[in-house]
Parts: C-alpha cells; structure tokens; sequence
C-alpha cells in the first residue's frame, strides 16, 4: 500500500528531525547508525527495500553444477501459487523445418529449456513441431525428480486490449500466450529450492522421461525413486558391515565411498545419488534417508539467499498501459533505487539468422524458394545489438514482460555479479564462436532500479535507440494487411456469447476458414461431466486438464434455461465418439497453423538493443 508506505517514512523522518535537535541548536552528533533493515553477511546496510517479503528467489542450485536454482522465500501451502502471476510462453513455429531448409548447421541452445507445445495446447500453431520458452520455472528451475515440489500448469490464451490487425500496428508482435502458473505440488518450506519435473513420468504436459537420458553430459542423474533405492543400498551395507566383524572398524567412510566407486557401476542412477561427503555419511548413519539429506542440504538461510541470490518475484503481470505493447510488468513492491529487482538469466544464440522464417509455399512439403519472410516471435523477447549476429534472450520469471519506454525508464540493465549465478563475465572477452556452440547458459544480466518504484508501477526498460527508431517507422509505415477487417480469431469467437453452429447451419454460415471446432474429451469422461448432467453445474472444465480433440456439433437444444450441445468428436483417426448435451464450455475454438497475428507478414520484428557502453567489441562481429 503505497500510502501507508509513505506516511509511515514521513512520520520516521519526522521523528528524526524532532530528535536531531538537541536543544543547543546543534544537531546530535551523527554517531547513530542507521538502522539496518537488510544487512549482508558482512554487515553492510543494504537499501531498505522490502526483501523479507520475497517469495521467489534465483540463486545458485544446491546440485552441484547445475547452475542456477530456484529457491522458495517464504512457506508455501500445496497448491498454492508460487508467484504473483503465471509467466509467459513463446511459441517457437516450425523452427527446424525452417532452418534446415536453409540448408544451416542448426544449433539451438533454446532446445534445452523448451517446453512440448503439446502438453501447453499450442501445438497447433505450426504444422511440425511447436517448441515453447517458457521463462521463470519453465526454464529457471532444475529438476530432481525425486524431490519435485512444483507444479507447472498450462498458459492461458488472450488478446490483450483486444487488439485487432485490422487497426493495431502492435498485433502480432508480443505472445499471446500468458499466465503460465506454478504451484507448491506438496507443502515447501521457506528456504527449499524448487525442484520441476523435465519429467521423469510420461505425462502429457512434459517432455518425457527421455530428457535426461538424451542428455549423456549429464552424466546418471538419479531419476524417480533413486533417492530411496541408494537409501536402501546404504542399509544393506550397514546390515553387511555388522556381519562381517572385520569390516566394523573400517576408518570412516573408506570401505562405503570405494564401493559407491565402483567402477562396474558407472552408470547407476542410484550410486550417483551419493554425494559420497563425510557429512553424508554422518547423516546417513544418523538413519537420514538421502531424501530428507537432500532437502536438508538445499535449504538456503534468509542470510544465505540474500548474499547469494537476487529476489525473482518484484514484478507481476497485467495488460500495459502502452496499448500496442501488449502486456507488462508492474512492481508488486516498493523498489528502492540502484537495488536490484530481476535477474535476467540468459539464452545466448550465436547467429541472430536462425530465428529468421522462410516463405513455404506447403510447409508440409517444404517448397521454398529460401525467401525470408520474417522472423520468429522469440526476436521480440531476445536483447542484440547493431554490428552482431548475437542475441541474448532472458529466461528470468516475469522480466520478459518488460516494455519500452525511452522517456520513463525506471530500470536499467547491467552484467550480473558473477558469484550470483550464471554468469561468467570472462566470455565478455571472448569471441561469440567461443560460446555460441556452448550447451549451457553462461551469461546473466540484471535490472537495477534507476529510482525508487512504488508498488503498481509500470516497469520500463528504454530498449535503445534503434529499438525505437524501428517502431516508429513500423507504425508510420503500417498498413492493415488486405482483408484483415473481416478476420475473426478464435479467441474472438470463444469469447463471443453466440450459440455454437451446427454441422448443417454451417452448410449456410461457415465458422472462418483460420478455424477449427474442438471439445474437451476428458470432461466428457470425468465425473465432472455425470455431475453437470445430474445438476447442471459446470464444476471443474479446467484448462490445465483438458485435452481438445475436434468435434461437429450435430444438433442443439436448451435444457434448464441453459443451450446444450450434441456433437461428434474425433477421438483418434478410426474413432469417433458421440457425445451428449454438453455446456458450451466444454467447446473450444483453435486457430489453424500460420493464421493468428504473429504470423502476419507486417508484424513488428525486432530485437531489444543493448546498450553500447556495455556491450563487449569482441562480439561485434558484423
Ligand atoms: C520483451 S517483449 C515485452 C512484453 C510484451 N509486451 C508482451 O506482451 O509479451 C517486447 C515486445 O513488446 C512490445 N513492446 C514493448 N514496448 C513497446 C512500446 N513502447 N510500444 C509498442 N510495443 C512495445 C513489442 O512488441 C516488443 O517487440
């Protein structure tokens, strides 16, 4: 409440003032140390922001080399929401058939932190394959199977200030995919870091168990259930050793760390789950299981994350005040001037051209005649600069949110303190071919705020002069594209009132052409569905479940004051079922692949700029 928050400094300050005086006219000697609300572990005073409040943390991960973590700040409740808001997702369309059309070396450092379309319903977006950023958790956190403790769910879809093409240079430029919410999947204490699943479980929102084992650099990651198999391994070496006098008085810890050694085990999951430290073994006698020694080792001090880590939940989502802009990012608290307010962990790509996309004239045959026609939106979300083929895209929670503003920037980018995470500020010294084959992220900027933010502001970035240079020539140069008027999106048909059309009404009325009719076939199946025939209630029909197959509505008519649909869905390609009087809800529009705004030819395309006095000679390579 920023109110509350200024009077209670006016009545501090006035307090001051009224002690200053020391009745001789002088001021009280200035011995009185302020006051020091956030100190270092070295006792320096940190601006008075509001740290203790931080939810979210990005801080070194406790799994030794695994980068960045992700680490709660405060206790979670299971089920609750772990930020102030879901993150946005970036679709990346087709991108393979795109680059090896051209004929490329095609490596994508993206690969490791995208998301499978399918699982977030966005995979009918392109006609191939549909890789999705998903920034923050999607991308942030590590995984350790056995100890997840969070719950990615699915984006929404909108349009933000319903922005149409027909009238609004700004349509197609930003992702029209948001709110991608994470949740605490069991209670998480203040101070765990936050583990996801990359998955490990065949479900449909994750990738597969395959992820790992794609993944041989890793080295045996422990998967589900290698935590309590190595526990058990450690008993049964326990039981052994009781056996086996001579083994009893083994000096500490030799016997068990060259077995755990083993060479003939290299590759099990569940010796690899041993850290092999005296400490362990401490634990491990103390009849620890490695799951409660893991949990135990990764709990971080307020101390700790402080030092260590930079607070990732100051901002939140809402539609922008710039119209054409899309969303953005609002303080969620006051943020003091020169403190930091958001990691910008990034995703480097070597050669800006790989995000270019080509005019295929079927996708599915890839005929082309290599014309470029524009980029992919995950330009919009990178940061480059004039003379390089580089782009850094941040993959921090909610910082890709941040809009452009030349005249009201409040925060300003700098390289990101090494000891804080993944950074490493050597590659400023390096050529880009150094790292640009690197297959982990190396390099992190950060925001600092250039005044104090008061909580519900708009967070602003100035993207450079070049940035703005290119919008404002796109906008005087922008022209509806031909027949944009009559083009109806399908998140412009599910928001609309109107009664669904049956397969017969459309013989007269067809749906557009950029459309296609789809119905949730788990309702159909859940006890949701006997609920809302029993009572009419529409109970749960919840987004992050449903999977939408396509459907014709054969017919329509009102039950209780409420329409109701029976329809035809296509459950696979020999079967079809039938499915009686359901809620419109359980209907949903999809848009065909290559139709919404950001595929249109004059959507604005350009990188976020950065700035000249930061960005290193030895990457200007064009
Ligand atoms: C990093 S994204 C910012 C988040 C974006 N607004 C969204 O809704 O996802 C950068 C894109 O946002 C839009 N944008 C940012 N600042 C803008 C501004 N001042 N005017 C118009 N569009 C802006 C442009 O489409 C730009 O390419």
């Amino acid at each position: 409440d920023v109110n509350v928050n200024q009077e209670t400094i006016q009545t501090e300050n006035a307090n001051v003032d009224a002690s200053e005086e020391t009745g001789t006219g002088e001021k009280k000697a200035e011995q009185d140390e302020p006051t020091c609300k956030n100190p270092d572990s070295d006792g320096t005073c940190l601006p008075p922001s509001n740290l203790e409040e931080c939810g979210i943390w990005l801080a070194p991960s406790s799994i030794p080399g695994a980068g960045l973590g992700m680490y709660a700040g405060r206790d979670f409740k299971k089920g609750e929401e772990l930020q102030p808001s879901g993150e946005i997702v970036i679709p990346m369309i087709d991108i393979n058939h795109h680059q090896y059309a051209l004929g490329d070396q095609f490596f994508m450092l993206w690969d490791e932190y995208t998301w499978s379309a399918t699982g977030l319903h966005m995979d009918h977006l392109g006609y191939v394959e549909v890789k999705v950023a998903s920034p923050g958790f999607g991308s942030a956190a590590n995984s350790f199977i056995d100890l997840v403790n969070v719950d990615e769910l699915r984006p929404r879809h909108s349009i933000p200030h319903g922005l149409h093409r027909s009238r609004d240079p700004g349509a197609g430029a930003f992702s029209t995919y948001h709110d991608r919410q994470s949740t605490a999947s069991v209670d998480i204490q203040k101070g765990e870091e936050l583990f996801v699943d990359y998955g490990q479980q065949v479900s449909l929102n994750r990738y597969g168990w395959w992820w790992f084992r794609d993944r041989k650099h890793f080295g045996p990651v422990p998967l589900l259930g290698d935590l309590d198999t190595a526990t058990s391994v450690f008993k049964r070496f326990l039981e052994m050793r009781q056996k086996h006098h001579k083994l009893r008085d083994e000096p500490f810890g030799d016997l068990w760390v060259s077995f755990v050694e083993k060479t003939d085990f290299d590759d099990s999951r569940s010796l690899a789950a041993f850290r092999k430290t005296e400490e362990e073994w401490r634990l491990l006698h103390q009849l620890k299981t490695l799951k409660e020694i893991r949990i135990l080792e990764g709990l971080r001090t307020d101390e700790w994350l402080r030092e260590h880590g930079t607070c990732a939940d100051n901002m939140v989502e809402g539609e922008s005040t710039i119209r054409q802009a899309g969303r953005g990012a609002f303080a969620t608290r006051r943020l003091v001037k020169d403190s930091v307010i958001a990691p910008l962990p990034l995703i480097h790509i070597g050669d800006a051209s790989i995000l270019d996309m080509l005019e295929f004239e079927d996708i599915r045959t890839l005929k082309t005649e290599n014309v470029t026609n524009g980029a992919q939106l995950t330009l919009n979300y990178c940061f480059g600069h004039r003379e390089s083929s580089l782009l850094l895209c941040p993959y921090g929670p909610l910082t890709s949110l941040i809009n452009h503003n030349q005249t009201q920037a409040n925060v300003k980018l700098r390289w990101a303190d090494a000891a804080k995470g993944n950074h490493e500020p050597e590659l400023l010294e390096r050529l880009v071919e150094h790292f640009a084959f690197d297959k982990t992220a190396k390099l992190a900027m950060e925001l600092i705020a250039l005044r104090d933010i008061q909580p519900g502001e708009e967070i602003f970035l100035d993207y450079g002069d070049d940035w703005e240079a290119a919008w404002q020539q796109h906008v005087q140069s922008w022209e509806p594209h031909p027949r944009a008027a009559d083009y109806i999106s399908a998140y412009q048909l599910d928001s609309s009132s109107e009664r669904l059309l049956t397969e017969f009404e459309q013989m007269d009325r067809p749906y557009p052409e950029n459309v296609q009719l789809r119905c949730d076939i788990k309702f159909f199946r859940s006890i949701d569905y006997d609920h809302f025939q029993q009572t009419g209630e529409i109970t749960v029909l919840d987004y992050h479940t449903s999977e939408w197959v396509p459907c014709e509505i054969l017919r329509f008519r009102v039950v209780n004051n409420q329409m109701r649909y029976t329809a035809v869905a296509r459950v696979d390609e020999n079967k079809n079922e039938k499915l009686t009087d359901a809620p419109k809800e359980a209907f949903k529009f999809l848009d065909n692949p290559y139709t919404t705004d950001m595929f249109l030819p004059n959507a604005f395309r350009h990188a976020m700029m950065i700035p000249d006095e930061m960005f290193p000679e030895y990457w200007m390579n064009l």
